[in-house]
């Protein structure tokens, strides 16, 4: 806990919060050709950082210099994934670990592989010996991305050798194995602590069990009976696939390689990864996106109304309305246009759930959201803009109907996402091997030293 303010503090943070107004502002118009704000070129494509055979992000196409939309597609090391989730579920399989193979190996495993990588990662699942109970059990956090973020970092201190060497790649995927299979582990241990300390409920810890994939696992440790059907951990694998790898320019991948990039180890660059995916406009917006959509269906009285709706979503533009972030959460992409892949998938389970459910009424109101989103924008910032849903507006809603608490949306994706992390981070640090450092442009005014006494 902060301790309370003092008079001085609360007095100095209140002149300062003014002062660095100042200094803070930067003019839109510094950023031009060869200062590129956000990384992004003037047409909103994104400035070529480095090249990558982990995974590719297909959202427009460029024609005669002009960015055009186009449906978006997703590679994993050449490979559609849709082809890929077709691929395993046509053969009666859950796909998560092979597409993990996939991704941190280059090509899809054979099944003695296949059987070799899931027994490592059973095996690897173990936390080191005091690890819950002095990392996780005696300092919880309310937040589980936070948890996890500081857990990769400890897991430094119990590793007997934790630092890179440029010679060891053997080691390193040792490293990335633990940790693939740790995470999991690490978000139900650190979920359970804290529903017992900052939610008042009896506190239970399931071991993971030797034999489960990565979905089934994840409901046999949250669920306080251990049970889940073969429909969820189906459903919830599928989730995993999907989220697992977005190229090497998305926040926490770029993050990620830019850590690496200095030599420094694993568990701080991942952390840093960890620490990118649970901001709001990332990772974080499934949790977002479902927080909207509690304040849209307080605020609207008829959610069939579509002018009602229309003027809620220009408030929330506004700030005026749902937490006053001026976001519509789950719409929007930097390279997706017409549609992101994942989204379209997501929403069809979605559909499917809400029917079984009873729950159509919201999946609807989720639906006419993404139709009227683009509109609204439009209206509010007089520019037409080609806009989608991304993967986070029906991700949420998915967990919900799977019985998956929100604490657990953007952690979900974590354990996912750590393959294509870990990948990353191996090419950047085994092939790239050259620090990442761009160059800010200096605007401040030529300033001098001004003694003490005549300021
Ligand atoms: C896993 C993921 O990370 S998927 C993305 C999850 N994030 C969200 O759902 C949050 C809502 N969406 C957004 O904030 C944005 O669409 C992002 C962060 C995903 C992409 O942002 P950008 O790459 O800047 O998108 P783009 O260049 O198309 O945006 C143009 C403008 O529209 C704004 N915009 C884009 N999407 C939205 C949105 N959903 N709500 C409000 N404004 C938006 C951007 O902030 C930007 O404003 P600016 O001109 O003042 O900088
Ligand atoms: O690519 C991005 O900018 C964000 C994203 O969708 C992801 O990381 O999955």
């Amino acid at each position: 806990m902060q301790s309370a303010r003092s008079l001085n503090a609360i007095e100095f943070l209140n002149k300062q919060a003014a002062e660095i107004q100042q200094s803070i502002v930067i003019d839109k118009s510094c950023y031009n050709d060869s200062v590129k704000r956000g990384l992004r070129n003037a047409d909103g494509s994104g400035v070529m950082a480095g090249v990558t055979r982990i995974g590719n992000v297909n959202g427009y196409f460029m024609k005669d210099g002009k960015k055009m939309p186009m449906p978006g597609q997703l590679i994993y090391r050449g490979i559609n994934v849709e082809e890929l989730v077709d691929g395993f579920m046509s053969e009666g399989r859950l796909g998560f670990e092979e597409t993990a193979y996939l991704l941190l190996f280059g090509a899809l495993p054979n099944r003695p592989s296949l059987e070799s990588f899931t027994r490592i990662l059973d095996e690897y699942r173990t936390l080191p010996e005091r690890f819950f109970e002095d990392m996780i059990l005696c300092a919880p956090s309310n937040d589980i991305m936070n948890k996890l973020a500081r857990s990769v970092l400890a897991l430094y201190s119990y590793d007997p050798d934790p630092e890179t060497d440029l010679n060891n790649i053997e080691k390193e995927l040792d490293q990335v194995l633990h940790l693939v299979a740790r995470t999991p582990v690490i978000v139900a241990n650190a979920f359970a602590v804290k529903k017992h300390y900052y939610d008042n409920e009896s506190l239970f810890i399931h071991r993971p069990k030797d034999g489960l994939s990565t979905a089934e696992n994840f409901l046999y440790s949250v669920r306080h009976d251990n049970n889940f059907t073969s429909d969820e951990a189906q459903l919830l694998d599928l989730c995993l696939v999907l989220h697992a790898e977005h190229g090497g320019g998305n926040n926490s991948a770029f993050a990620c390689r830019v850590l690496s990039s200095s030599g420094t180890d694993i568990y701080s660059s991942i952390s840093a990864a960890v620490g990118s995916l649970k901001g709001p406009k990332h990772g974080g917006a499934n949790k977002k996106v479902m927080e909207m959509f509690s304040y849209i269906e307080k605020d609207v009285k008829n959610w069939k109304d579509e002018t009602e709706l229309l003027s809620y979503l220009r408030k929330i533009l506004r700030k005026e309305a749902a937490g006053g972030d001026g976001l519509i959460y789950g719409m929007g992409h930097a390279v997706y246009t017409l549609s992101d892949p994942r989204a379209v998938t997501l929403k069809a389970m979605a559909k499917v759930l809400a029917e079984k459910k009873g729950m159509l009424d919201e999946f609807e109101l989720f639906e006419t959201v993404e139709r009227l989103a683009p509109t609204a924008f439009a209206e509010e910032r007089n520019e037409e803009k080609v806009m989608c849903a991304n993967v986070d507006m029906y991700s949420g809603l998915v967990y919900k109907m799977l019985g998956i608490p929100e604490e657990l949306y953007t952690p979900l994706f974590a354990i996912a996402r750590m393959v294509g992390w870990c990948a990353h981070r191996i090419e950047e640090v085994f092939n790239s091997n050259k620090i990442i450092r761009p160059a800010y442009k200096a605007v401040a005014p030529k300033g001098e030293f001004v003694p003490l006494d005549r300021r």
